[in-house]
């Protein structure tokens, strides 16, 4: 019996999904962890949210703050189109080695770029050691109480142009209040909230969009 719930859940992916494919990695991340062990994944409820606002975005350059095991990660990386460019951050190495394994056995590898490390070293980072200009799309799901000085490093960095989408996990539970109030009461963002509910529980949760407008 593996030592750590993320390998565990890794191992259930490698004996239950089918290598190359991606939806089956999620679905069998989400059967383990409904029924055998929670883990902080957003889950199918929240994902199908992050997928219409990923699709409906189209992001020509994608990043992702919070790999975890990857279960984020494979549902935006198999919407995203041909050539795009994907970053996810992950400060837990433990966690990025194992995203690794779960990107490489959906296939989804060469779209992903995982970034090791906190985002506050990485996001100042982004320009000049990993060539991005902007981001279309920005998926905020690491810990709350970083959504809002990253989200003001971003804007900052100059990673946010006229229309970037950030969409943030976990605004209502855990929470993250003061990222709620930053956004809500700040001119430059048009805000949206899904509600929704924690991922494989019935505890309420949402999901909140913030177009920058520039
Ligand atoms: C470590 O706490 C796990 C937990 C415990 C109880 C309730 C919620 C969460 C939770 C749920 C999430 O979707 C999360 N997403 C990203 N970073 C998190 O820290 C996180 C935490
Ligand atoms: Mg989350």
């Amino acid at each position: 019996m593996p030592q750590i719930k993320e390998q565990r859940i890794l191992d259930y992916v490698l004996q239950n999904a089918v290598k190359g494919d991606p939806q089956s990695v999620v679905d069998a991340i989400d059967k383990y962890c409904s029924e055998k062990e929670w883990a902080m994944n957003v889950g199918n409820e929240k994902g199908l949210i992050l997928d219409k606002i990923v699709s409906e975005t189209n992001p020509s350059t994608a990043l992702e703050l919070g790999t975890y095991c990857g279960y984020s990660g494979v549902r935006i990386a198999q919407l995203l189109k041909p050539g795009a460019c994907f970053l996810t951050v992950e400060k837990n190495p433990v966690h990025a080695a194992i995203a690794k394994q779960i990107f490489e056995f959906a296939g989804v590898q060469e779209k992903i770029k995982i970034l090791e490390g906190s985002s506050e070293e990485i996001i100042p980072q982004l320009k000049s050691k990993h060539k991005v200009n902007t981001f279309d799309f920005i998926f905020i799901d690491h810990w709350s109480d970083r959504y809002t000085p990253d989200t003001k490093l971003l804007e900052e960095c100059g990673l946010l142009k006229q229309g970037s989408v950030l969409l943030a996990d976990n605004v209502i539970y855990p929470g993250a209040p003061d990222f709620l109030q930053y956004v809500r009461n700040c001119s430059r963002y048009e805000c949206t909230n899904y509600p929704s509910h924690l991922e494989y529980m019935d505890k309420e949760d949402a999901l909140e969009k913030a177009v920058f407008k520039g």
